[in-house]
């Protein structure tokens, strides 16, 4: 059965302030320890079990990625690297194959129902429910779409806040011959991050469910304004490996 987190908690005006970290680990604890029953609220309807959702956000070359495979190395959560499926589609014998393909060259955003269905499978085919969602949702309406066809809200929203020229810096440094790591699409990809991105992650603060991490620093740096959002989960001890 689903479950969700206690009403959200009130708008927290500094994202970095111990007191956001004290509020969000309130809501997780409750959500791990008592699990209050899922509702049927602004049009979400409870689908799959009970996952424990982390959408991890920012732009091209932040250090979402790098950043995911520590927390999956140390809370054991399920990558799901959205911009990876679809990539992995491209190379499968897909419809949208070159669709996708094409969407990526260009920088754009693929149409939500493709990538919400991509994610869709690997969360129902996994028998781990702690998820974190990478490079997902785009746009507001790769969030609605979320919500209407996982029938979920995130519990946690992650935000690697990095300054345009690094960014870029770390794309173009990044060298594993992916398509859109040129100076042209990055560039394209930035624009397309300021104008649908960030409202999507301004409509998550509103909510008081955002954590903007400040990601310039030495990994590790990074990854110890991360690790106390989740030690939470360790502590309240549930769904701690699967
Ligand atoms: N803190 C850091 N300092 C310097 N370089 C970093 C840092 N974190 C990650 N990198 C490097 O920057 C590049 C981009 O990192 P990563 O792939 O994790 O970003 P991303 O946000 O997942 O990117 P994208 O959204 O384009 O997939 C990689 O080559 C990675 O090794
Ligand atoms: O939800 C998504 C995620 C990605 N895309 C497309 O893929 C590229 C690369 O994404 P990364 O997260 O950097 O791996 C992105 O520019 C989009 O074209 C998408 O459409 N929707």
């Amino acid at each position: 059965m689903w479950r969700r987190a206690t009403p959200l908690s009130p708008l927290i005006s500094s994202f970095k302030s111990s007191f956001c970290i004290q509020q969000t680990e309130h809501r997780i604890f409750e959500r791990f320890t008592t699990g209050l029953p899922l509702q049927e609220k602004d049009g979400i309807s409870p689908k799959y079990g009970a996952p424990f959702i982390t959408f991890v956000l920012g732009g091209p070359g932040c250090g979402k990625g790098t950043q995911c495979a520590k927390i999956v190395e140390t809370f054991g959560f399920k990558h799901l690297s959205a911009g990876d499926l679809l990539r992995r589609e491209i190379e499968s014998d897909s419809d949208y194959g070159s669709m996708i393909l094409n969407s990526i060259k260009e920088g754009r955003i693929v149409p939500s129902e493709v990538t919400v269905k991509l994610i869709q499978r690997e969360m129902e085919s996994s028998d781990n429910k702690k998820f974190l969602i990478d490079g997902f949702p785009r746009c507001e309406e790769n969030r609605r779409a979320f919500e209407n066809i996982i029938g979920a809200e995130p519990d946690l929203v992650l935000f690697f806040d990095c300054p345009e020229d690094e960014m870029v810096k770390r794309v173009l440094n990044r060298n594993e011959g992916r398509i859109d790591d040129n100076i042209d699409t990055v560039k394209k990809r930035l624009k397309v991050f300021q104008a649908l991105s960030l409202p999507v992650i301004n409509y998550y603060a509103k909510k008081g469910k955002l954590h903007t991490i400040n990601a310039i620093g030495s990994v590790d740096e990074i990854f110890e304004q991360v690790h106390p959002l989740f030690a939470v989960c360790k502590r309240a001890g549930r769904r701690e490996t699967t």
